[in-house]
């Protein structure tokens, strides 16, 4: 591991909590829950003392994972390392024969002068949302390799920690090892040239950092996922497979449009293909109802760009000092404070 610093916002601590039957809420403690949230509570039918009490049980509970999640994922981490034996190690260094012919083609156009996004769009296959592009990027046998290696990982003692508040199931992939000589290399060297031409907006051209993970959808299992948006400035979603029925992604509004008037756009998950969007673009995935589906995602982010507006409270962020990878802020800046 680097011996850079890493922070995350304050915000971290007390925003996006979220509670299946409430969405994402805000918890700073009982007192202000209850304050806030005392409407919708009554709307959604949420009365009794117990389930109340449940509710807060979960928040309590929330907090406290991310108050340990430093020190939990150096110990996974350290454990992973110690323990874990990969069934295929050169899965976890990448090798441009893993990469779609397709997608190669993109990344050598996207590097050409003169390159432009209409030019690109001739090697696009979906865009039925704005500024969401699907195309193939892997190949279905590295597919395949990679399944293969995250199913003996799962079946593995390993210790793994949950992707993010939303997701049960699935697999981190830094604490497995796939960030120094894969997915770095994925980010910098293959997707950066794509990315600024399609997302200069965003920070497309300067994404430094990135969070990366499997999503996994089994019908006695997490089924879907609610509409959200993501801690990154970018997004790549890769369905890696296995075999599934259903589960397609939605895309409705920008979560920062006002006035949203949302008409969602559907997307159907291809095996080996990856769509690429803005985090901060609605989205969420309708239930599966059959099979199994894994999704490679990358949050890629830019501190360039959420130095200044924190993507998750939208204000300007405070930063937290932490002993984990942080979430992709950069100290030169941003005022920084020591709350623990
Ligand atoms: O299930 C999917 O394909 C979407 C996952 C997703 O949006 C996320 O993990 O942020
Ligand atoms: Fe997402």
């Amino acid at each position: 591991m680097n011996s850079k610093q890493h922070y995350v916002c304050s915000c971290y601590y007390t925003n996006n909590f979220f509670i299946r039957r409430l969405g994402h809420v805000v918890f700073v403690d009982r007192a202000q829950f209850i304050k806030d949230y005392s409407q919708v509570l009554k709307e959604k039918g949420i009365s009794s003392e117990k389930d109340v009490k449940t509710i807060l049980s979960e928040l309590n509970q929330e907090l406290q994972r991310r108050k340990n999640q430093s020190q939990e994922y150096l110990e996974r981490r350290a454990a992973i390392q110690r323990c874990y034996t990969p069934l295929h190690q050169h899965v976890y260094h990448l090798q441009e024969s893993f990469l779609a012919d397709r997608f190669l083609e993109m990344v050598r156009y996207s590097q050409t002068e003169g390159a432009t996004v209409e030019g690109l769009m001739s090697f696009v296959e979906w865009n039925k949302a704005e500024k969401v592009y699907g195309f193939p990027v892997f190949t279905e046998e590295f597919c395949q390799e990679l399944l293969a290696e995250l199913e003996h990982f799962e079946l593995s003692d390993s210790p793994r920690g949950r992707p993010n508040t939303m997701n049960n199931y699935g697999i981190l992939l830094n604490e497995l090892g796939f960030d120094e000589d894969f997915l770095n290399k994925l980010r910098e060297d293959y997707l950066t040239p794509i990315t600024t031409l399609l997302f200069p907006e965003c920070g497309g051209d300067r994404l430094d950092s990135h969070k990366s993970f499997i999503v996994k959808y089994k019908t006695d299992g997490d089924v879907d996922l609610n509409y959200h948006y993501d801690n990154a400035e970018v997004t790549l979603n890769i369905c890696l497979g296995k075999q599934f029925e259903e589960g397609s992604l939605y895309f409705g509004h920008m979560r920062t449009e006002r006035q949203p008037n949302t008409a969602y756009a559907e997307y159907r998950h291809k095996l080996t293909h990856g769509l690429i969007h803005r985090g901060q673009h609605m989205h969420g995935a309708m239930p599966i109802t059959d099979g199994e589906r894994y999704n490679l995602i990358m949050w890629l982010r830019s501190s360039k760009i959420r130095n200044r507006l924190c993507p998750m409270c939208n204000t300007r962020p405070q930063l937290v000092a932490t002993d984990g990878l942080g979430d992709g802020f950069t100290q030169d800046q941003v005022n920084v404070c020591n709350v623990e």
